[in-house]
This record gives structure tokens, sequence and C-alpha cells, in this order.
């Protein structure tokens, strides 16, 4: 039985170094009610700090991935009985609180796999999987930025990271601001996803594959990568340069330098510590 228990998320190694965290509410399309958006942080915390995990993938269970916000969530944040300021005042403390439920996964230090089947919608299409390292989905995938249709600008990472992907600003606007469905073709056109699968299953074995060929490099180097990419994503090159140096005068003295070295002089494979 995996350590990890969760009411939203079923979470399990799958594999070397490998965990596969799947949101857990199949009957109602694994939408994000309160329980989720706060086991969300505290599973990818305690993953980012497991050291037996180098790579998590990160899927919805039964007919889709993920339909947004709960709407019975998103109905509850009108609190009538406050005043106006109050109010403003609870209503920003609750979208830092989400923001950070979908930060967490940004911030874990490992790598994270986006396997999309069926709907993505919502809080958890863009939103969600933006936060992610790499999206993989199945044909049947499909996503929607729906939140100008539930009355709001999307306000927990979309119309952040979203644009940073895809590197296409008119589209961007036409997706946010008409809210329509697009598929996994467009989605893989864009940039958005890097592959497309036949089915959920062939979606699950290409996410293990590449989570598992991952898992295999060296963890020093993954995590050194996936921090500066953040850094540098949101800072000049210079910036970035600069961050990189500081890393690697330490994380070149890393005894993985030295294993991967000799792996590639005898042409065998290595083998690295978990961090
Ligand atoms: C501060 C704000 C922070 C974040 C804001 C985020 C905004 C958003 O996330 S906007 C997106 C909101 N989501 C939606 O609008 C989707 C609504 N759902 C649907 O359109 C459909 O259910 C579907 C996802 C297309 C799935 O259709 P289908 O497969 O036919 O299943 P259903 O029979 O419709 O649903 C089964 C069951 O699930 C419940 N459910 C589905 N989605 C949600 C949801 N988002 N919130 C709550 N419940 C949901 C649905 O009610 C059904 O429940 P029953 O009890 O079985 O009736």
């Amino acid at each position: 039985m995996s350590s990890y228990q969760f009411n939203t998320l079923q979470v399990e190694q799958t594999g070397d170094n490998v965990y596969h965290v799947q949101l857990n509410r199949p009957d109602k399309r694994n939408s994000i009610d309160d329980d989720m958006w706060k086991e969300i942080p505290q599973c990818f915390d305690s993953l980012g700090t497991d050291s037996s995990c180098r790579v998590i993938i990160l899927s919805g269970a039964g007919k889709m991935f993920c339909s947004g916000i709960d709407l019975s969530v998103l109905a509850m944040l009108h609190d009538p009985n406050q005043e106006v300021a109050r109010r403003a005042i609870a209503m920003r403390i609750a979208v830092k609180k989400f923001q950070d439920t979908f930060t967490s996964i940004e911030k874990c230090p490992k790598p994270v796999i986006a396997s999309i089947h069926g709907g993505c919608i919502g809080a958890g299409s863009i939103d969600m999987t933006s936060a992610c390292d790499i999206r993989l989905c199945s044909q049947d995938a499909f996503f929607s930025i729906k939140e100008v249709d539930m009355g709001l600008a999307a306000d927990v990472g979309t119309l952040q990271r979203f644009p940073k992907i895809v590197g296409n600003d008119s589209l961007v606007r036409e997706l946010v601001y008409t809210a329509r469905n697009f598929s996994a073709t467009e989605a893989k056109d864009i940039g958005f996803v890097s592959s497309v699968h036949a089915d959920a299953k062939t979606l699950t074995d290409a996410s293990i594959k590449l989570a598992t060929n991952i898992a295999s490099k060296s963890p020093v180097a993954i995590t050194g990568s996936k921090i500066n990419m953040n850094y540098s994503r949101d800072h000049s090159v210079d910036e970035g340069l600069n961050y990189i140096a500081n890393w690697n005068m330490s994380m070149l003295q890393s005894e993985d330098l030295m294993t991967s070295v000799q792996a590639a002089m005898t042409k065998t494979p290595p083998k690295y510590k978990d961090l």
C-alpha cells in the first residue's frame, strides 16, 4: 500500500523512482473540490522531498482528466453576509491559495508529466497542466479555457503560464476569449502537448516510458535543469546565466558527473544515488 493517503488523490509508485498521482473523483469528473485544492500541494510538497521519487506522472481517473473547479466551490466563494472590503480580502486569500495549489506542481523539484485523456476543462485544464513540465495526451483529449463562460478572468495560472508555453499571443487570446474546445491535434500543433497517443492505455504506457527514461538520469542534473529552466523563464538571459553559474559552482562537483563520464567511457549504463 502507498504511504501517500489522500481523499481525492491516488498515489502509487510505478516502477523505479517514478510515482503516479491520479486525480481520483471519477464520479465527479475529477472536479477540484476543497479537499483536492488542499491535497495537491500536500502531495507535491511531499513527493518533492521524497528521495525515492525522481519523476511524477499526473493523470485523471475514469472518463476524463479533470472538469475544473467543483462548481459548488465556485458558488460558495460569495459570502453575502460580509461587507465589501472584508469580502474582497477573503476572496484574495482564497485566490492566492488556489494559485499556490498549482504553483506547488511547478515548484516541485521533480519533473511532472501531465498525462491527459478526455476532458481537460477550466482550472483542471490549462491552469493545472501549464504548471507541469511536460504534457502528453490521448487522441480523445479536448481542452477548454472555460473561465470566461463562468463569468471570470482565469486567475490560477493560465494567463501567466500558457502564453509562455504556446508563444502565439493571437491564438491564446482567441482561446481565452471564446472558451471554445480545442482538440488534441490542435494542442499538439500549437506546442502545448509534446505528443498525442491513440488511447488512454497507450498514453499511460508512453507516459511511464518517458518518466522511466528521465528517472534513469542523474537526479542532480534533472532537478538542477528544472529549477534553472523555471528561473530562466521569468528572468533575463543574463540573470539566468548568472543563476546557473552559481548553481553549478557546487553541482558540477557532484559525484553524478564522474559517474556519467565513467559510464560514457566504459559504455555501461550509469547508476545514480537517490537525492
Ligand atoms: C477563484 C476561482 C478559481 C478557479 C476557477 C476555475 C474556473 C473553472 O474551472 S471553469 C470550469 C468549470 N467546469 C465546468 O464548467 C464543467 C462542468 N461540467 C461539464 O460540463 C460536464 O459535466 C462534463 C465535464 C463535460 C462531463 O460530462 P459527462 O461526462 O456527461 O458527465 P456529467 O453527467 O455531466 O457529470 C457527471 C457528474 O460529475 C459532476 N460534475 C462534472 N463536472 C463538475 C464540476 N466542475 N463541478 C461539480 N460537479 C461536476 C456532474 O454534476 C455529475 O454529478 P452527478 O452527481 O452524477 O449528477
